[in-house]
């Protein structure tokens, strides 16, 4: 009945409009909005008309997440909900799944998601979300030994990449489901549309030669190839893509989008997806949704890129008239050597990830680390802090040296209190312990651990006893980089404008920390958005002054400005010119600071390591 109302009111037919059962009694106002309804509900597939969006458990009176959100999607159409911030955009994908409360909530029978509504299908099944943006709330209070893949592999890691994606196991969580003995048609049926879908995808993403490795073993792009593939076998009839280009190299990037293009035209899935600001916007994609804080900009790409352009420019205009120029770097002699690499090799059975490997890291250097998805960045990386065993076994013509020191005469703990690093790995092994302070993880930083110590919460020093001096400066550098990088210096980098750093409380003979950086000081880890955790563990990689950085996707979930306020920290003292520099990144624009300034790059092809 609805339908054939709706298709009359399609045709115009203002009489038959106003006869509309239900619409008798309705203000004016009223009554076009709901006409305004139903011809939006036509096609689309995400309706929100004038809803405001809430965490769960906040009143209507509470700040909403998002306010007066219009946002209709209709079949056919491709969108990208682009964020300013990380986390704004990925909290508003959540809410399509659920997660947060729409108030008033789009109404029935249409509903959010009126493609769903005829015949009613359930938006839990249909509609799934894969997220690259974020990394876990919380991976609870342990420490799971990440550097395990680099060993050989243990029997609960042995699960391959092809077992994990038909069900008998959690994919990545490597449970092994209950054994079903014998499957009905239907069952049987499922599983060969998923094979076919299986089959088609791991040919065109690549994946068809990992596909016995074992699920451990995949690099971070590879993961993330294969997740997506994992998704699409569920047959979603919406899927929400938040980042999918995050940690996929240049060459990979077009092939998925190409993929997603072709899905998206059959509706085989419909897909969206979240892309951040700096990505580039494939051309196939005809509207956006932009993400501004706490309201939302839908329309045609052209008119919104059109609108958000003339907003950012007069934004830029007001910073560059008050911004510094980055403090020139100290004089190029030659530092001392952090690592020297003589002929490194890296095998696996009979795969040789690194062959041959000659590089040397001195202080006072930034590196720029580049290389496809597997080509063995995270690899090398891991033989420079000690974690990969292969670092022990450079023999003969191969030769590892960190410190001035031979690997084998230099002790793993003493390695990670002169190495600060950042890593996906790394954040998403941190334990996340319940009342362990933004102050106490940043303290970990110093000795290089993962286990808050000492009473001031900045450790004990690899000998266990702290002088009275080293205590001073350990306290007073969890200050500088909070400073630095915390949450003032977000608002600094947030409104172009500077903002006085009032309130600020008096640490006679200290650095000083401004009320907002010491409240957030005291913060439970566990409780920050994933941008915070980020921003933390990059101050717990800065805090000790390691004689070598690594910044592995160091960006990652990081809103706008507190990547603005931590590139420009990192430009501007956080790294001095007795530290080195690695950064791993897939986009060039991320690293920051350019060959103009002495940024050097060094890519892994094939195995084979060379400066470009
Ligand atoms: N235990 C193992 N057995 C076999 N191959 C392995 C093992 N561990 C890693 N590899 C392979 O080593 C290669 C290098 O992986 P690595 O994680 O270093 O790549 P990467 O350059 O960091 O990639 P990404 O850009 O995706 O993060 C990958 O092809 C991976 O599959």
């Amino acid at each position: 009945m609805f339908t054939t109302e709706l298709r009359v009111l399609r045709r115009g037919d203002i009489f038959l409009r106003q006869k509309r059962p239900g619409s008798f009694g309705l203000t004016r106002s009223q009554r076009s909005y709901s006409d305004h309804r139903l011809k939006d509900e036509a096609g689309a597939v995400i309706r929100i008309v004038g809803s405001n969006i809430y965490r769960f458990g906040d009143s209507n009176v509470a700040a909403p997440v998002f306010r007066n959100v219009n946002w209709t999607v209709r079949e056919g159409e491709c969108w990208a909900v682009i964020g300013s911030g990380s986390h704004q955009k990925t909290t508003l994908l959540q809410s399509l799944r659920g997660h947060l409360r729409l108030a008033p909530p789009p109404p029935p029978p249409g509903g959010l998601f009126p493609f769903l509504s005829d015949p009613p299908r359930d938006a839990h099944n249909a509609v799934a979300l894969v997220s690259f943006a974020h990394r876990p709330q919380s991976t609870g209070g342990a420490f799971y030994d990440y550097t395990a893949r680099y060993g050989a592999v243990r029997d609960e890691d042995r699960i391959t990449l092809r077992e994990s994606m038909f069900g008998e196991y959690d994919f990545l969580n490597i449970r092994p489901k209950a054994l079903v003995e014998s499957k009905t048609p239907e069952e049987l049926a499922t599983e060969s549309v998923k094979k076919a879908i299986f089959d088609d995808l791991t040919t065109k993403l690549g994946l068809v030669p990992l596909l016995d490795l074992p699920l451990v073993a995949l690099s971070n792009g590879q993961t993330r190839r294969a997740r997506i593939v994992k998704a699409l076998m569920f047959q979603p009839e919406l899927l929400l893509l938040d980042e999918p280009l995050t940690g996929l190299d240049a060459s990979n990037r077009p092939t998925l989008l190409h993929v997603l293009e072709s899905l998206h035209k059959t509706r085989s899935p419909r897909i969206i997806m979240g892309l951040r600001k700096q990505d580039p916007i494939p051309e196939w994609i005809t509207h956006i949704a932009l993400v501004q804080q706490d309201r939302l900009l839908t329309g045609k790409k052209e008119t919104v890129l059109a609108q958000h352009a003339s907003d950012a420019a007069q934004t830029e205009a007001k910073r560059s008239s008050i911004s510094q120029s980055s403090i020139p770097k100290a004089g190029k002699e030659l530092g001392r050597p952090v690592a020297i690499l003589k002929n490194v090799n890296v095998t696996y059975d009979t795969r040789k990830v690194l062959k041959s490997i000659n590089w040397t890291i001195r202080e006072g250097e930034q590196w720029h680390l580049q290389g496809a998805n597997g080509s063995g960045k995270t690899t090398l990386m891991s033989l420079i802090t000690g974690d990969h065993p292969q670092s022990y076994t450079q023999r003969g013509e191969s030769y590892l040296e960190l410190f001035s020191r031979p690997r084998s005469k230099i002790s793993t703990p003493h390695l990670r209190s002169l190495i600060g690093i950042v890593s996906p790995e790394l954040a998403n092994a941190y334990p996340r312990r319940p009342r362990t302070t933004v102050w106490e993880v940043i303290g970990t930083g110093f000795d290089g651990g993962f286990v808050p110590g000492g009473k001031n919460g900045i450790g004990i020093g690899l000998e266990g006893d702290l002088p009275d001096d080293v205590v001073r400066w350990r306290v007073n550098r969890v200050r500088e980089v909070l400073s630095g990088c915390g949450p003032s210096s977000w608002t600094l980098c947030s409104s172009g404008y500077p903002t006085l750093r009032q309130d600020t409380t008096s640490m006679a003979g200290g650095q000083l920390l401004s009320k907002l950086d010491e409240e957030f000081s005291n913060r439970n880890f566990v409780d920050l958005s994933a941008g915070e955790q980020s921003v933390v563990l990059l101050m717990r990689a800065l805090v000790g002054r390691p004689q070598l950085v690594l910044l592995d996707e160091v960006w990652s979930g990081m809103d706008d400005s507190m990547v603005r306020a931590a590139r420009r920290y990192l430009r501007e003292g956080g790294v001095g010119p007795d530290q080195a520099v690695v950064v791993i990144s897939h986009w060039e624009e991320e690293v920051p600071w350019d060959v103009q300034e002495g940024l050097r790059k060094f890519k892994l092809e094939e195995g084979r390591g060379v400066e470009i």
